[in-house]
């Protein structure tokens, strides 16, 4: 490996406290909200097909009148508690703000820019209040920081002159002020989701990044950074040029999922995933496949079966109100969740073979086995692959442990469970599964001689 001064600050995972609430969550909410919720994907009566956050950067958007906005953002229906209510409801354990996205605008009343909510019509401080709500909740707060910065004008994408690097270093200054005065006003925060770190300008900011990233960990004890914060040395973000992670957890998984551990690298992640194709911030028109309450719980089981954690999206409106099909589905996840969420909280990867019907979780503290069943075989027979010197001795419905399921070996470190729901189920299940550790007797399995 080569010798690296802003390479991976560490090799392998957090064992920390901190770090361990972080892999035991299991499922998070998103929130985009900002100025782009105002336009909610429109403007003059032409709908925009991007994602509705991007809007300014749309040819149809003069950027004059986009970064206007804020003049008109007066948002009445705004209720952090409501939102923090919900997202309890729904069982979420951290929560992800946006404090600002790529056009700049400030959810907090920064006092490095005017462009923030404090000089809008609404003025109060909106990620106050929304931290607040959550730590009330017993939801764990993390802030979504863009480094893209439209409105600044130090921001580049690139450097090409000395002028872009003099007004660069203004930039610079300027996002660490800003985060150094986001932890300060909200201490309780227990992390930061950076995004828009990807341009050519801030990967040739390797030492800075890191000194940074050192100054922000050292006021809060614990920080949980991601991978998509800060270059290395060449400039290699997530992963640095040795192929080591650099931050606590990969942060990559965006509106996409790992499909199996090899996937993961063995290092912890995150999904975050819109409920649309493609929209963070409120698009009042959304086209294409909205996604169902069955795939979200199927995303989130699997996501914790490779022990990650998943990240739903909510893009509240311009008024401040969560729109009617996120309202729907954080209530049905949440249903769910009420039955099955221990088969969620706290687990992760079980190395045993993934079998067709659906996932399995292990609880990382009590070693309890769980089987997520989202496919129901014809047969009523789900299988189940033990490894060597394991006897499987019970499987229950969750939500019945007193009534053992029937099963049945079949092979050597092999076995069925027989059982269909006796009703049409529309919500998937799960099965709880009790093991022994076993000497093999010589038994009846003999290997086929080929
Ligand atoms: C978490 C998501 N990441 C942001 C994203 O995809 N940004 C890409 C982008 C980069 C430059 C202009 C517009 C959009 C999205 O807007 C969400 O915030």
């Amino acid at each position: 490996s080569v010798k690296l001064e802003h390479g991976a600050h560490r090799l392998g995972k957090r064992t920390d406290k901190p770090m361990q609430a972080w892999r035991n969550y299991g499922l998070g909410q998103f929130i985009h909200w900002g100025v782009y919720a105002i336009p909610g994907g429109h403007w003059e009566g032409q709908y925009y097909p991007g994602a509705a956050e991007w809007i300014r950067s749309w040819k149809g958007m003069p950027k004059d009148a986009y970064d206007n906005l804020y003049k008109q953002f007066n948002p009445k229906k705004f209720n952090a508690k409501a939102w923090a209510k919900q997202a309890g409801d729904m069982g979420a354990k951290y929560v992800i703000i946006t404090t600002k996205h790529h056009d700049g605008f400030c959810l907090w009343p920064s006092k490095y820019t005017d462009y923030t909510v404090a000089n809008s019509p609404y003025k109060k401080d909106i990620i106050g209040q929304l931290v607040e709500a959550y730590d009330a909740e017993g939801i764990d707060v993390y802030l979504y920081f863009s480094i893209i910065d439209w409105n600044h004008p130090g921001y580049r994408s690139t450097l090409k002159s000395e002028q872009d690097r003099k007004e660069y270093e203004e930039f610079k200054k300027f996002t660490r002020n800003q985060l150094v005065e986001l932890l300060t006003l909200y201490p309780s925060t227990k992390g930061l989701w950076f995004d828009g770190s990807w341009d050519k300008a801030w990967t040739e900011q390797a030492e800075f990044a890191d000194a940074l990233g050192k100054e922000l960990r050292e006021m809060i004890p614990g920080l949980i950074i991601g991978s998509r914060f800060r270059p290395d040395d060449n400039g290699n973000r997530h992963f640095d040029t040795n192929g080591d992670l650099i931050g606590d957890y990969e942060q990559g998984w965006e509106r996409k999922m790992p499909n199996t551990i090899e996937d993961t690298n063995g290092n912890d992640w995150d999904c975050v995933m819109t409920v649309p194709e493609n929209q963070w911030g409120y698009h009042s028109d959304w086209k294409g496949h909205v996604k169902t309450t069955n795939e979200l719980i199927e995303m989130l089981v699997k996501a914790a079966s490779l022990d990650g954690n998943f990240v739903l999206n909510f893009g509240p409106d311009g008024q401040g109100n969560i729109r009617s099909e996120e309202t729907r589905l954080a209530a049905e996840i949440g249903e769910w969740m009420k039955e099955n969420n221990e088969a969620v909280y706290g687990c992760g990867y079980l190395d045993w073979e993934k079998q067709d019907w659906g996932y399995y979780t292990v609880n990382r503290e009590t070693g309890k086995k769980y089987m997520t069943v989202f496919n129901i075989p014809v047969s009523g027979a789900l299988r189940v692959k033990v490894p060597g010197k394991t006897k499987l001795n019970k499987a229950y419905l969750l939500n019945d442990p007193g009534a053992s399921l029937e099963l049945e070996e079949i092979h050597r470190n092999e076995y069925f469970i027989h059982y269909k729901p006796a009703s049409a189920t529309d919500r998937p299940f799960v099965i709880g599964v009790e093991t022994t550790d076993a000497k093999i007797e010589d038994g009846h399995y003999q290997k086929a001689k080929t």
